[in-house]
């Protein structure tokens, strides 16, 4: 049935419950046309994001162009590319970090739970509350290892005492950190060592227990034993979080996600399971960059 006859058929001229179905129903037809024209788009089973035509722009500078994808729920979803390629820019979106920055604006829609979060009515505070970021370089605040993980949950939550205790212990276990830290959560979260560190950042990212988290080369300025850690532990953290990860590092795509995406001057070239991305890749320029021939 077309948008056009369901709606001449339900529809009571003001009704606005039949609006809102056709509209959603011509929404779908047009989702369903724009996937069919793209060859550089793939629909995953149970998206948590669904990014729809994004473009990005730095004052004139077009960064991002018109990008189609889905985020899987509870898996590890990596981007890769060349410097320059817009990955980062992408990951910053997702949380509206760009908000901060006048001249910077996206186009386009990026839905979560079915609401776009790029709309101007988004509580950009509660957005973050559910869509984490760790950046590449540890950023713990200044303050105890306890208060670093307590402070997103102090600001959304209003726990009691012993609720925030289980939750800093649970925030830091599920970090693979805990037993490490248990005995001097009061010491300064600064006095950890960069592996630590990281990981202390992605316990204050987890501890809001957030839908998405965004990890921006989290392992780029660590040391070979706490990148391993680091990858075990976002491995560990998919069965709770849905993952997307910024990397340079192509083994580490391969070996921590389950999807992969590839990107070339702010293109979304090719996205597709990390098997195939990394042994059956679609496009040559996936291939040439996957086999280190530019990049
Ligand atoms: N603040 C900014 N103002 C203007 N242009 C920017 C800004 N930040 C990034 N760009 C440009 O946007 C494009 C994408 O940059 P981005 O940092 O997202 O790439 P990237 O793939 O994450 O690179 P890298 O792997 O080196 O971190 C680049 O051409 C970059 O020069």
């Amino acid at each position: 049935m077309t948008t056009q006859t369901m709606t001449d058929q339900t529809q009571p001229e003001n009704s606005s419950v039949s609006f809102k179905m056709a509209n959603a129903l011509k929404q779908t037809e047009e989702r369903t046309k724009l996937l069919e024209k793209k060859d550089s788009v793939r629909l995953v089973d149970s998206p948590r994001l669904d990014i729809r035509d994004l473009s990005f722009f730095y004052g004139k500078f077009k960064a991002l162009h018109n990008i189609n994808m889905q985020i899987p729920d509870k898996q590890v979803t990596a981007f890769i590319g060349p410097s320059g390629c817009g990955k980062s820019t992408l990951l910053r979106i997702f949380n509206r970090i760009f908000d901060l920055y006048p001249g910077q604006r996206t186009e386009g829609q990026i839905l979560l739970d079915s609401s776009d979060i790029l709309s101007p009515k988004v509580d950009v505070n509660m957005l973050r509350a559910k869509i984490g970021m760790v950046f590449q370089k540890p950023t713990p605040f200044p303050m105890s290892i306890y208060d670093n993980v307590a402070f997103g949950v102090r600001l959304y939550e209003n726990l009691s005492k012993s609720e925030l205790d289980e939750r800093i212990e649970w925030a830091l276990q599920r970090a693979a950190l805990w037993t490490e830290v248990k005995d001097k959560l009061n010491q300064s979260g600064a006095a950890l060592s960069g592996g630590q560190q990281q990981r202390l950042c992605i316990a204050r990212g987890i501890a809001v227990k957030p839908e998405v988290l965004l990890l921006d080369e989290p392992t780029s300025a660590l040391d070979p034993i706490s990148t391993t850690k680091i990858e075990e532990l976002v491995h560990e953290l998919k069965s709770d979080f849905t993952i997307a990860i910024v990397t340079h590092n192509m083994q580490q795509a391969a070996r921590v996600s389950d999807y992969t995406a590839f990107m070339y001057l702010g293109k979304l070239v090719e996205y597709d399971h990390t098997d195939i991305i990394f042994t059956n890749p679609g496009r040559k320029e996936t291939e040439d960059y996957i086999t280190g021939r530019f990049g």
